[in-house]
């Protein structure tokens, strides 16, 4: 199985954008983070996949029944006789009602040689009849007209439902699959903060922001369980030609920072170094200072030069009136006038240092637990303050084993299986989850969703926010049916949750949506 495993890999190497090569170093996907960020991947679905699958299924692993068993997830939900594999169409690329969206379908059919199968209740979302075609070589989808998506993903995003105006946080954003998504559902007209504890991954974020040209987006790295960034305000947004907000942040040990126990995240961010950066930013500051102070100088200077030409006239006066108490008053004036000067500057040099402190206490302030990793367009550099977010994804950490295209790696989810592991990832989504909650606008709503099928990690996290916050929270449909459209969900095991099971087309997904009640 290992060996199957190794070939997987290889053969769903990441297929991401060919920039230059120093971004292409930046962007390298380590092959744990490889392995999680499937749907950058082309997804292409290989002979040797379905064999896999079929095998797997066939043969279930021991740990893998028991866990099933221990969460009470039915061993059918995998019955697959295939692996589905989806891609959304752009909208602003997709006039499914008119011909040119006839014609697009039929341009993309041909150069990725299979039929698309719309989804009804999924706009934009299409089946590839034949999974197991090469998507990343086609025109079409290196100009980001359309990317793979999981159905489910999808869902997820049709859960959360975002509307022009939004402001929306994405809690575990990366890859940022959904970001995208997300992104276009706004048209342009609202934000998105994404966070994510991954830099690597982020870095691939970074990617398909710029591919698919994400407006007003940006990126933090950070512990979600502690961000605390509000949500941009849009008299603080200014042209993207003038911004430069991009942030690079270095580590400066060995730690993992994609460890995803509370305790050692928390460790991993405050380990964060920006060498590079706070080199720079102290020179930025220093020639702002210098600037500042040449500026104050000159004022100073101006204002001594005032000064001494008011002398000057006294000066004059006194001397037309007594010729010899002239040199005198002369002396003294001068003295005097030296004295002020040297307290004006003295007062000017303090008020510049005080000045200069705030302005680095606050900036030191705002990086203790996040970094601003990246700005796509629109906001001045770190910008804050906006308010609370009108609606928030919490695409948690898990323990992946409802993914399809994570079961293909089983050997490395398999060690997310184990109680210890589970125990801290329940930890985890707790605090993402309550996070998350509390960065919501009061009548906002809040979308959490995982690849598992475990229900400590889903609906238990759930209920825990539903408890704590007994007045303030409550779940809610997720979706609002319409007559013939059915959209292929189960129940959860507790009102208004959802499953995506892949027994119903589509890879493993729950999603539950909370609204905060005003
Ligand atoms: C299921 S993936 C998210 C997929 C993503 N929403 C998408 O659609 O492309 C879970 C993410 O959680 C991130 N993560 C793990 N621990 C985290 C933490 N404490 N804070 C923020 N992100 C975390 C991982 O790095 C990973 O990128």
């Amino acid at each position: 199985m290992e060996n199957q495993n190794q070939s997987h890999s290889n053969e769903n190497d990441i297929k991401t954008e060919k920039g230059n090569e120093q971004e292409q170093q930046q962007l390298k996907i380590s092959e744990e983070e490889e392995e999680i960020g499937t749907e950058i991947n082309d997804g292409q679905v290989t002979k040797s996949d379905v064999e896999f699958i079929k095998e797997f299924l066939e043969n279930k692993p021991k740990e893998f029944i028991e866990f099933l068993n221990n969460n009470n997830i039915p061993l059918d939900s995998y019955n697959i006789s295939s692996i589905p594999r989806f891609i959304r169409i752009k909208p602003n690329n997709n006039n499914n009602n008119n011909n040119n969206g006839n014609e697009l379908i039929s341009i993309i059919e041909s150069e990725i040689k299979t039929k698309l199968i719309p989804l009804n209740w999924l706009p934009n979302f299409y089946k590839l009849e034949d999974s197991s075609v090469n998507i990343s070589s086609s025109k079409s989808y290196k100009s980001g007209i359309f990317y793979g998506m999981d159905a489910s993903s999808g869902a997820a995003i049709l859960a959360l439902n975002p509307k022009p105006g939004d402001n929306v946080l994405d809690i575990c954003c990366a890859p940022g699959t959904k970001l995208c998504m997300i992104s276009d559902l706004l048209e342009g007209n609202g934000t998105i903060t994404g966070v994510d504890i991954s830099e690597s991954r982020l870095g691939t974020c970074k990617t398909i922001l710029k591919k698919y040209k994400i407006p007003n987006a940006r990126l933090f790295i950070c512990d979600g369980t502690k961000f605390n960034s509000l949500a941009p305000n849009s008299s603080e947004t200014i042209p993207m030609e003038k911004v430069q907000a991009k942030k690079k942040l270095k580590l400066n040990n060995n730690n993992n920072i994609t460890t995803t126990t509370t305790t050692t995240t928390t460790t991993s961010i405050n380990n964060f170094k920006e060498k590079e950066d706070e080199k720079e930013d102290e020179k930025e500051d220093e020639k702002e200072d210098e600037k500042e102070d040449e500026k104050d100088n000159n004022n100073n200077n101006n204002n001594n030069n005032n000064n001494n030409n008011n002398n000057n006239n006294n000066n004059n006066n006194n001397n037309n009136n007594n010729n010899n108490n002239n040199n005198n008053n002369n002396n003294n004036n001068n003295n005097n006038n030296n004295n002020n000067n040297n307290n004006n500057n003295s007062i000017v040099s303090d008020l510049v240092e005080k000045k200069r402190k705030s302005k680095r206490a606050s900036k030191k302030k705002t990086f203790d637990l996040e970094d601003l990793y990246f700005c796509n367009t629109f906001f001045m550099r770190y910008s804050v303050g906006g308010g609370l977010y009108d609606k928030v994804i919490v695409d948690a950490e898990c323990s992946l084993d409802a993914s399809i295209r994570h079961l293909l790696k089983y050997s490395k989810i398999s060690r997310n299986l184990d109680l210890e592991k589970s125990k801290q990832l329940i930890n985890l989504q707790k605090g993402l989850i309550e996070n998350g909650f509390k960065l919501l606008k009061p009548g906002g709503h809040l979308v959490y969703s995982t690849c598992s099928f475990s229900k400590d990690q889903n609906e238990s996290v759930v209920q825990y926010l539903l408890n704590k916050y007994p007045d303030t929270s409550k779940l809610i449909p997720s979706f609002t049916t319409q007559n013939d459209i059915i959209i292929p969900f189960s129940p959860g095991f507790i009102e208004n949750t959802f499953r995506f099971y892949p027994k119903n087309g589509t890879s493993g997904m729950f999603i539950s949506k909370i609204e905060k009640i005003k």
